[in-house]
């Protein structure tokens, strides 16, 4: 198991120390089993509408959690691509869990599943993502 928190010189907005926008969200891991995860609660300034998570934030976090299964890996790259299933809405009054696993690699291409649940184990949302590492050879 491992933890990555926020650091300092970082100002990714999901996990940057550094962004005074930001989230500075710690992510857990299991890097052999490709797995990262994390759980906080929503700011209300990522509202769409009503109480509930605007889409665009959905898919950052989706995102985010999906690049941190590499992160925890010690692998560093980008999203090629990104699809999402918005299933239930995301409310903003309570805790949210995020989710990720690695599917499989194909040298450089790395396919992600994420998922964002409620306290009560429901998936909200979910992605399947290509991630594109850079320091990889394998
Ligand atoms: C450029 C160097 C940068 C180095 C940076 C290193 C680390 C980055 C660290 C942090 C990144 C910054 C901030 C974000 C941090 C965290 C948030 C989460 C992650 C993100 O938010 S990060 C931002 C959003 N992200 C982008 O800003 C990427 C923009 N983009 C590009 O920079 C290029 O797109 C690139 C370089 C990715 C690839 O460019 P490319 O020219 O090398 O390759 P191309 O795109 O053509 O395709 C590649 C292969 O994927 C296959 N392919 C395509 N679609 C497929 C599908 N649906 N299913 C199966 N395969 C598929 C093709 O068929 C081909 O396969 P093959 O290689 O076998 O031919």
């Amino acid at each position: 198991m491992k933890t990555l928190a926020p650091k300092t010189g970082n100002s990714c907005f999901g996990c940057g120390a550094d962004n005074p926008l930001g989230l500075k969200l710690t992510f857990h891991g299991d890097p052999e089993k490709g797995t990262a995860w994390t759980e906080f609660l929503p700011p209300h300034f990522l509202a769409g509408g009503a109480n509930m998570m605007h889409g665009g934030f959905i898919a950052l976090l989706l995102d985010e959690v999906s690049s941190k299964v590499l992160s925890m890996q010690g692998k560093r790259g980008v999203t090629r691509n990104l699809e999402i299933s918005y299933q239930k809405p995301v409310n903003l009054s309570g805790p949210v869990r995020l989710e990720g696993s690695l599917i499989r690699h194909e040298g450089r291409k790395h396919f992600i599943k994420a998922r964002i649940l409620n306290p009560g184990g429901d998936v909200l949302a979910e992605s399947e993502a290509l991630f594109l590492v850079f320091n990889t050879s394998s």
